[in-house]
């Protein structure tokens, strides 16, 4: 968390932003000696002494000073490890048990001193217990060799998906959220993914096999790389009901059909409202500081105050696109009362009776939370200030009105404009900045230290001593009304500051669609590529409020070996996506740079891959045919590809009702939403090198395989348990050497190309007659000339090999392991024959 912001940045400040850091980390090395604390958990190369941090908060009284010492105790050490299983996965009963009766044990008896130690355990506030604690660090996780095969079992399932390392405080806000799996659902900081992860699981989880919920997420983020992480989290999900978007949530667009529209078209969505709002806001981070030991040397009064104004102005842009009876949750990872409770105030108050706090304190009775503060004070250059009306006007475009718990005087002063978002989104805010001592003699203001009216005990404090997490703020809001209509004339320039007038807001269900900024920078050149997500996933883990690398742009996609495939050149042409700049007066800005990719352009947003739904009757028909689908799969609208070049069309995607619902109102409102990702890629052109005989040109994505599984009639075969585990040792099977004949022949007998092996239970006789439900396991095969090859990852082999070992506990000592060699680290494809 916190790391946010950093998408404003100029140059100029990123670089200086580096160097920065570069430098923590040389001064820090410098000052240990890390032959001595190599094997040390509780060792960090950071000083954990901020006098500033423990000055500004125990004048806030964030925790009452008799436990002073407890709390930043525990902020100076470690955070454990903590983690959920992906409770929509058809495997998390299998994890459960797996860590209920094995690591539980193991892990007490090799670590536990006297065994005494919770080695790990179920988080008792989490619904149904799919998150986990553990007892370890990430660096014990690491380093030590007794953990190693916990360590390696959390990588794995990690990459797979079936469980998500994340931290446990940053699994809350979704919970209060109650989304039902029929809602509408903006996450609107949400990489790099966590909370939309567990937004996906919540809508997804009492989906039947082959069914799509009716509700869907949008997950939007200022920064395109971190847009890219998300993507690459997400898309262990297999989700058709998830849009990514690149925009800055205070913009975020309105996409509403104006009313003429409304009544000639009978169109399903005139206006998209959510039924939830997740406002996971950038903010200081200083709840992270036990995972981001760093931020303690970095760590002054100003950060928080640099974000306020932001703050406010994403979640104001996210209530005005609740509908109303909708709910929202307001969060940070600090513990700063100017980006939390503050915030919460000016946002009642701009509100005016139409969105109330509400109390949750009978939710989640398990977790430990407490109050939010009714009274704070505001530092500013060695001043406390308790009241607005004490601070110099020369100050006064630093500390805000809305900053105080009264919010007094704010409609005095345009509040929310005179701060700089560039500088708020950075973090940096000159004027608020503090140096890093405590002046020694602070002045406190005349004034009464004042209390805010707003029921702000309603707010959640999550501190770090009670349970052993970082810490957090929760405030969750209802909307009961519309929000104050703005009157015509003070609808205000809408410029990069300030999206609506300090004391009044935008409500989408009353006013008609603004022209934010964003929108009307068309010319912004990002290049956001179709899935151009690394496979080789950077740890995710608890990335919020860390700085995160870029991804590479290379297309790694869950493709089969290329070595084994034709090489398709239009395959060639997106790896090698690259911006290229085309003159602003070409009159065709699709066509073809010789040599070079084109610009694409998605509506208003250039350099983004265009969404277009996929509409070749010819392809459609022979996918069809050659799977034998089901008529009763919806086909119509459902597909789409990122190539406005129908005939170079590389990759299909899947989009659920409500994705297609969304996507429709995009068109017809003029693409407002820059859409990064979108579906879920359901199939892709697949030839074979030893001569494309197949009959069709597409093959079934992994991701796709279960939602498309229950309706193949074609092309499919069932395995014994001991043939499936065969194909996944051994990757390629030929004909004559699977242990049931009869499957050799069935094989050899199915169309050249593409093919889906069920797993059988056993009894090769009846396995034909099997139903497909969630519990069905199936992978995607190449039925070659003289064998069949896999068509999944080798680490999808891996771990289908482990679950199947359990299940079937078949004793004969094989390990399951998995042969990488022949293959690139990530991918097996249909082997050249
Ligand atoms: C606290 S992190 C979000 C963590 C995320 N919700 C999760 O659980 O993984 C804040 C995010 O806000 C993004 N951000 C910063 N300024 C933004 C803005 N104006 N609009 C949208 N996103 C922004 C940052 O890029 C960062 O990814």
């Amino acid at each position: 968390m916190g790391g946010g912001g950093r998408g404003g940045r100029s140059r100029t400040q990123r670089k200086h932003f580096r160097q920065s850091r570069e430098n923590v980390w040389k001064r820090s090395k410098s000052d240990t000696d890390p032959s001595s604390t190599e094997n040390n958990p509780a060792w960090t190369p950071f000083s954990t002494e901020n006098a500033a941090f423990d000055f500004y908060y125990k004048e806030q009284g964030i925790v009452d000073l008799q436990q002073w010492d407890q709390f930043v105790a525990v902020l100076r050490t470690p955070l454990p490890a903590t983690f959920r299983i992906n409770s929509s996965s058809q495997f998390s009963d299998d994890i459960r048990s797996q860590l209920e009766n094995d690591f539980v044990h193991s892990l007490r008896d090799e670590v536990g001193e006297g065994g005494e130690t919770e080695a790990i355990r179920p988080l008792l506030w989490y619904p149904g217990n799919f998150a986990w604690h553990s007892n370890f660090s990430r660096m014990q996780l690491r380093k030590n060799q007794t953990l190693e095969r916990f360590h390696e079992f959390l990588k794995l399932e990690n990459e797979i998906g079936n469980i998500t390392r994340q931290e446990a405080v940053s699994m809350v806000p979704p919970l209060f959220l109650d989304v039902h799996s029929d809602h509408f659902v903006l996450d609107m900081c949400a990489a790099p993914g966590s909370k939309t992860f567990q937004l996906l699981e919540i809508i997804h989880e009492s989906s039947k096999s082959g069914s799509l919920p009716d509700g869907m997420v949008i997950a939007n983020d200022l920064d395109v790389q971190r847009c890219n992480l998300l993507i690459h989290q997400t898309k262990r999900m297999c989700t058709a009901n998830l849009i990514v978007t690149n925009h800055e949530a205070q913009h975020f667009p309105g996409c509403r059909l104006n009313r003429n529209y409304e009544r000639m078209e009978d169109h399903n969505i005139g206006q998209l409202l959510f039924d939830r709002v997740l406002c996971d806001v950038p903010c200081s981070g200083d709840g992270t500081l036990r995972k981001a030991p760093d931020l303690w040397r970095k760590w002054n009064p100003g950060m928080g105050h640099g974000l306020h104004g932001l703050q406010i102005l994403i979640a104001m842009r996210g209530l005005s696109l609740l509908k109303i009876g909708g709910r929202i949750v307001y969060s940070t990872c600090s513990m700063n009362p100017i980006e939390n409770e503050a915030v919460v105030s000016e946002v009642l108050r701009r509100c005016g009776g139409s969105v109330k706090l509400v109390d949750v304190s009978s939710e989640l009775p398990q977790l430990i939370r407490r109050p939010g503060l009714k009274r704070w004070k505001v530092y500013d250059k060695g001043t406390w200030f308790v009241s607005y009306n004490d601070v110099p006007k020369f100050r006064r475009s630093a500390v805000l009105s809305s900053m105080f718990p009264s919010g007094r005087g704010h409609r005095d002063v345009d509040s929310s404009c005179n701060v700089n978002v560039e500088d708020v989104t950075n973090g940096i805010n000159e004027n608020a900045g503090d140096g890093v001592q405590p002046v020694q003699n602070p002045v406190m203001s005349e004034s009464d230290e004042e209390v805010s009216d707003f029921p702000l005990e309603h707010c959640m404090r999550i501190v770090p001593h009670d349970q052993n997490t970082g810490a957090f703020f929760i405030a969750v809001l209802q909307k009961v009304s519309p929000l104050p209509v703005i009157p015509e004339k003070t609808k205000i320039k809408i410029d990069d500051q300030c999206v609506e007038p300090a004391n009044q807001s935008l409500d989408d269900a009353q006013v008609q669609q603004i022209t934010s900024p964003e929108n009307a920078r068309e010319e912004k050149l990002e290049v956001v590529s179709e899935v151009n997500v690394d496979d080789n996933e950077p740890n995710t883990e608890d990335m919020e409020g860390e700085d995160l690398k870029a991804v590479s742009e290379e297309n790694v996609d869950n493709e089969p070996n290329t070595e084994d495939m034709e090489d398709d050149p239009d395959t060639r042409e997106e790896q090698n996506t690259k911006e290229t700049l085309v003159p602003d007066n070409v009159q065709n800005p699709m066509k073809r740079v010789a040599g070079k990719r084109k610009l694409q352009i998605q509506g208003k947003w250039r350099g983004v891959d265009p969404v277009v739904f996929f509409k070749d009757e010819t392809i459609i028909n022979s996918i069809r045919d050659f799977y034998g689908i089901d008529e009763r799969f919806p086909f119509n609208n459902h597909l789409v590809t990122r190539n406005s070049d129908t005939n170079h069309v590389k990759r299909i995607y899947y989009i659920s009702k409500s994705v297609k619902d969304v996507l429709e109102l995009n068109f017809k409102v003029g693409q407002q939403l820059k859409i990064t990702s979108i579906g879920l890629k359901m199939f892709e052109r697949q030839t074979a090198r030893e001569g494309s005989s197949a009959p069709c040109a597409f093959r079934i994505s992994s991701e796709g395989l279960p939602l498309i599984l229950p309706y193949i009639t074609k092309q499919i075969l069932h395995a014994s348990p001991a043939d499936f585990k065969h194909l996944l040792q051994n990757k390629e099977v030929k004909f004559e050497d699977f242990a049931d004949a009869k499957f050799g022949e069935k094989a050899a007998n199915l169309l050249p190309g593409c093919c889906v092996v069920i797993l059988g239970t056993g009894n090769t006789v009846a396995v034909e007659s099997l139903r497909v439900d969630e519990s069905t396991i199936a992978i995607g095969c190449w039925r070659g000339r003289a064998r069949l090859s896999v068509m999944v990852t080798a680490t999808d082999c891996q771990e289908l090999l482990e679950r199947l070992l359990i299940r079937f506990d078949n004793g004969n000592g094989s390990s399951g392991h998995v042969d990488k060699s022949s293959n690139n680290e990530e991918e097996i494809g249909a082997v050249q024959e």
